[in-house]
Formats: structure tokens, sequence, C-alpha cells
């Protein structure tokens, strides 16, 4: 079952989401944020300021998951104007950041992350990923421009949302098999095997 608002929130004040918003915010200082925080059935993430970075071609290089190298990743600087601050992300690239938010997801709950309509209706699409059963840390976040168009990322601000689903307690938690991304800290954390 989906979990609601009431058990998001008694959930992330005991630690599960943080620093955690307990409603969805659509205003700071009185200016026009994209939206974060609680909703209904989920929560909005904000992308971190720390890390932002898109893949580029290194001629004679494919990239490979079992031996990345960070060469093909280029470090994007935050920008900033009275609208808040950004990356861009270029025409048909793709990127990587991370979330602000700290998680640690209980042992009996697989979170789905997911897009935001903002921003999949300017051509960002946000990769869906899971955050399994007793992981830790910094969301490692991914999009990919797919319009033809440059567009910006605003940090500190909405950028994807997660639904919380409930099973029966599984036997063995991401955390009991030791898996390789726990721990994620507020930086891009790269494919690793
Ligand atoms: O976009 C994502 C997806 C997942 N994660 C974290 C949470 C998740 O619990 C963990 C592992 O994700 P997944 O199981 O999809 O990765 P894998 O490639 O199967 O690695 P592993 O062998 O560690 O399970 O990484 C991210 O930071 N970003």
């Amino acid at each position: 079952m989906i979990k609601n608002d009431t058990w998001i929130s008694q959930k992330a004040q005991a630690g599960m989401i943080s620093p955690f918003e307990s409603k969805l915010v659509r205003r700071v200082n009185e200016l026009p944020v994209i939206s974060y925080g609680l909703s209904s059935y989920g929560y909005d993430l904000r992308l971190s300021p720390t890390d932002f970075r898109i893949f580029r071609h290194v001629p004679g290089t494919v990239v490979d998951p079992k031996n990345f190298s960070s060469a093909n990743l280029e470090p994007v600087a935050l920008h900033h104007d009275d609208r808040g601050s950004f990356f861009i992300l270029p025409a048909h690239s793709y990127g990587l950041g991370v979330a602000l938010e700290r998680l640690e997801v209980p042992d009996y709950i697989t979170v789905i992350c997911i897009g935001k309509s903002t921003y999949a209706r300017i051509g960002l699409i946000a990769n869906l990923t899971p955050a399994e059963a007793g992981w830790r840390g910094h969301l490692t976040l991914e999009f990919s421009n797919s319009s033809s168009a440059d567009c910006r990322i605003y940090a500190n601000e909405g950028i994807v949302q997660l639904l919380f689903l409930e099973g029966a307690p599984c036997a063995v938690s991401y955390n009991d098999r030791n898996g390789k991304y726990q721990d994620q800290v507020e930086q891009v954390t790269l494919a690793r095997v």
C-alpha cells in the first residue's frame, strides 16, 4: 500500500527524511519556488547545490559501468540570479545531481523516485529509480534533457518526488547485504561494481 502524509510525517520526524518540510513549500521569502516538501501521498525532494555533473564524450573512450572513469563527467557551475540558484543542463545531455535531504528507508518500505510534472513539461526526464529497504544516504539523481533547448535545474528547490510503498518485512534488507551504495554523502556517487 502507498503511505500517506500522516505516516510520512511521523517517520520523517523520527529520522526518515532530514531536513523535513511538513508542508508543500511553494514560496520562499515570497518568491515562487519549484515545490518541495510533504504532499498527500509522497514527498518532494530538493536538489542539492553542492554537486552537479554532465556527461561528455571523450574521443576514443566508452563509458563502462564496470570501470567508470570520472573523466567522462564534467562538474557544472552553480549560477545565481533573482529567480534562484541553478545549474544548466544542455540540450540532449545527461546529468547527475544529488538530493539535499538524507533518507533512512525503513526495513519494510521501498521508495520509488519519480519526476515532477513541472520539469517533465520542459523536457527534463528524471530517471525512475528505487531506494531499497534499509538504504541510507543522499540519493544520486539522474536527469536527461530530452528537449532541443538547454534548461535550468534549480538547486535548493523541488526536483523529484518520492512514493513510499509498504510490503511484508523482507528477509534481507539493503543494510543486511552491505549494499555498495549505502551511506551516500551529499555528493554525486559514481557507478561502481
Ligand atoms: O537513482 C538512484 C537509485 C538508487 N540509489 C541508491 C538507493 C538504492 O537503495 C541504492 C541501490 O540502488 P539499486 O539497487 O537500484 O542499484 P544496483 O545497481 O542494483 O546496486 P546494488 O547492487 O547495490 O543493489 O542506491 C541512488 O542513490 N540513486
